[in-house]
């Protein structure tokens, strides 16, 4: 497959793989956060458990830079990714405001097994076998899952408690939508130049994650 064939390929992708990708980004704690009928101990869960996710997210976007200094066509990838990184600075601070203010101790959280599995997943895909175009793939996937899950909280007629609206707004606010669109920009220019093993490679990637992104929200609902 080649040229014009490959040209928004990720949107392809999400077509095809439709139904994955809904339950990654309408699962059932988001559709409770967005009609107010969400649990706010399961709240809580997800808090401590993504601020686990976001400390081990951080070395993985600082590899996809490497990457995309060594390898990309495009001197401006770095400031997308460079802009990623300090979004990702303002979000470690934040998740320490927002579980002080929940009574959430993240130092005593202990790191449920699906959290384990999709931090050692980002772990390999920090190697360097692993190419630039595979890892901005997936570097937008796992991005454009937040944005797309907290947008739905915040659109007209969502009912999400007021004291949910700013964790909804870190992603899901405009800002944050572009800053997805240029990294799947990104995937997608990169995707239509890359040889077919990559291709494949960058699907499964994306596969896995949304696979992920579904056991990672079933955490919230706590031990069974
Ligand atoms: C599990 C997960 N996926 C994605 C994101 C968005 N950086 C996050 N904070 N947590």
């Amino acid at each position: 497959m080649h040229g014009t064939e490959r040209k928004a390929m990720t949107e392809t992708w999400l077509k095809k793989h439709r139904q994955i990708y809904v339950g990654a980004t309408r699962h059932p704690f988001i559709l409770a956060i967005r009609d107010g009928s969400v649990d706010l101990s399961s709240f809580k869960r997800w808090l401590g458990q993504d601020y686990i996710f976001v400390r081990a997210f951080i070395p993985f976007v600082a590899s996809v830079l490497l990457k995309a200094w060594k390898e990309s066509d495009d001197s401006t990838d770095i400031d997308v990714i460079l802009g990623g990184m300090a979004a990702l600075n303002d979000e470690i601070e934040w998740f320490k405001k927002e579980a002080s203010k929940w009574g959430v101790d993240l130092p005593s959280v202990v790191p449920q097994q699906p959290n384990l599995d999709y931090c050692r997943f980002l772990e390999s895909l920090i190697s360097p076998d692993v190419d630039y175009t595979q890892a901005i793939t997936a570097f937008w996937a796992i991005e454009a899952v937040y944005q797309d899950s907290f947008a739905h909280c915040l659109e007209d007629g969502s009912k999400t408690p007021g004291e949910l609206k700013e964790t909804c707004q870190r992603w899901g606010n405009e800002v944050f939508g572009q800053y997805c669109h240029a990294l799947q920009s990104i995937a997608n220019r990169r995707l239509e130049k890359a040889t077919d093993d990559v291709v494949a490679k960058a699907e499964v990637s994306l596969l896995r994650i949304l696979e992920h992104e579904v056991e990672f929200w079933n955490m919230s609902r706590g031990p069974v």
